[in-house]
């Protein structure tokens, strides 16, 4: 099997509902995700998947739907002030952890039909989350 791995960089706003710490409160992150890719094969060119082609798809939706935007719970109380003012946000009908946002960014991947393994999101340089749909339980 081959694996090719690809970083993206991206800053995002976020709050976690039904939390006693202190995420509760409406705070940024410059958030780092690694996007896993396998296969068995390789193309003629010697390639999984052209980094660039990885770019243009995952790169481009993460710039353009979550990159400096409040990502928030359809519940979140925020949500109706921050819409009112015209401020970016992207809505989701779960709590904005890393573990959520990770599925979030693979199952977009997946929806890209781009053979994704797993995706790791930092949210901070010492706390990550990754999803993936591992088909071995040794994983
Ligand atoms: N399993 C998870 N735990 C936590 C999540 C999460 O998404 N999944 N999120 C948070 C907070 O949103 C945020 O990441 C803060 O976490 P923390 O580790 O406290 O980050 P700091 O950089 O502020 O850490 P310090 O060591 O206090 O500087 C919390 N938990």
């Amino acid at each position: 099997m081959y694996r090719i791995t690809q970083q993206i960089d991206f800053c995002y706003g976020h709050r976690l509902l039904n939390y006693a710490g202190k995420c509760r409160n409406l705070h940024g992150h410059n958030g780092r995700v690694q996007i896993s890719l396998e296969a068995a094969e390789l193309d003629n060119r010697g390639m999984l998947i052209d980094f660039t082609d990885i770019k243009k798809s995952i790169a481009t939706w993460i710039d353009s739907e979550l990159d400096h935007r409040m990502i928030l719970h359809e519940d979140d109380p925020a949500l109706s002030m921050l819409l009112e003012l015209n401020e970016p946000v992207y809505v989701i009908s779960y709590n904005p952890t890393a573990e959520n946002i990770a599925r979030l960014i693979y199952e977009f991947a997946n929806s890209e039909k781009l053979p994704v393994r797993e995706v790791t999101l930092w949210e901070t340089p010492k706390s990550s989350a990754t999803y993936g749909e591992w088909s071995s339980p040794s994983h």
